[in-house]
């Protein structure tokens, strides 16, 4: 028998976003509301909730499982970020989320950092740090890989992707952000334009938990002043086109500059429909290669659930 949720009225959010990548957010300092995948997909519908392409609930890591199994190795990532995709279903991680996220926490008293200050926050995809800087936040999101390694090393793709709007199937390359991504090369930003995401794209094969997908037009030149330049869209497992995916931005930066070859630049600029955001590979203090994700992030409103 199917427990029915306990009703969510009363519930104090409040609405942010990172370069138009939008979330409901609730604080749960005590892990009190467990929010049901149904009450959160209402939540983020556009014409009867709030609106949202995710729903991010701030819980301290002890109250959580997954958040008490991380601080045992971390005892610094107080805070837990519980993604939930817009149809309810959990992401391990969310590079856009986890900026807003903190933001959040510092709005609502939460938490106290100045500019160059970082946090630890716990995620289903690890710890992840995350630094204030003048416009905005840098996370360290950890190391990138493959999904599929032996076909990507060995073909430098692993799957074909097909939408509506291209006029084939297009060699892709999966790549896990801790969350999976399937990065197809477009020729132009017209084929980027004409690309139809208003149905999910076909991906075979599918990553064994599904996948993001994101469409991406390498600029020509690729490199202007040591930073390389990518615009693309995106197709998020659980949502649909969304206006920007961090996590997104960091796998097409990773296949970009691994087709690339070994000239390419640590430094990126991907621009997505809703604004820019910066990645940079970097050798990391575990000694695999690390990237980081930078950009803005904004709370726009709050209120109560009526
Ligand atoms: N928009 C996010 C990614 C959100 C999760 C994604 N839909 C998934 O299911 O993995 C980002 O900014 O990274």
């Amino acid at each position: 028998m199917t427990e029915t949720p306990a009703p969510l009225t009363g519930l104090r959010f409040s609405k942010g976003h990172g370069t138009g990548n939008d979330f409901v957010l609730v604080a749960d300092p005590d892990g009190e509301r467990d929010i049901a995948p149904e009450q959160v997909a209402q939540l983020c519908d556009r014409h009867r909730g709030i609106g949202g392409d995710g729903l991010i609930r701030a819980v301290r890591s002890v109250h959580l499982p997954e958040g008490a199994a991380l601080l045992e190795q971390n005892p610094g990532a107080e805070w837990f970020m519980d993604y939930r995709n817009g149809d309810g279903s959990l992401s391990e991680m969310c590079g856009n989320g986890v900026r807003v996220f903190v933001h959040f926490l510092i709005d609502q008293g939460l938490a106290a950092l100045a500019e160059g200050e970082a946090l630890t926050i716990g995620t289903r995809g690890g710890v992840k740090v995350v630094a204030r800087t003048e416009n905005g936040y840098r996370v360290d999101m950890g190391p990138w890989e493959f999904i599929f390694p032996a076909q990507a090393q060995e073909r430098g793709m692993d799957s074909l992707v097909d939408a509506a709007g291209l006029d084939v199937a297009r060699p892709a390359l999966s790549v896990s952000m801790g969350n999976p991504h399937t990065v197809v090369a477009l020729a132009d930003l017209a084929e980027l334009d004409g690309t139809v995401l208003t149905v999910a794209p076909s991906v075979t094969p599918i990553p064994p938990y599904g996948t993001n997908v994101e469409f991406a037009v390498p600029a020509e030149p690729l490199v202007t002043d040591d930073v390389g330049n990518i615009t693309m869209r995106v197709h998020e497992r659980g949502v649909g086109e969304t206006l920007s995916c961090g996590t997104g931005a960091c796998a097409a930066a990773a296949a970009t500059r691994f087709w690339a070859g070994s000239d390419a630049p640590d430094l990126w600029a991907v621009a997505v429909p809703g604004g820019t955001v910066g990645v940079r590979f970097f050798p990391g203090p575990d000694g695999r290669e690390h990237v980081e994700l930078s950009g803005p992030a904004a709370i726009v409103a709050e209120g109560v659930l009526a």
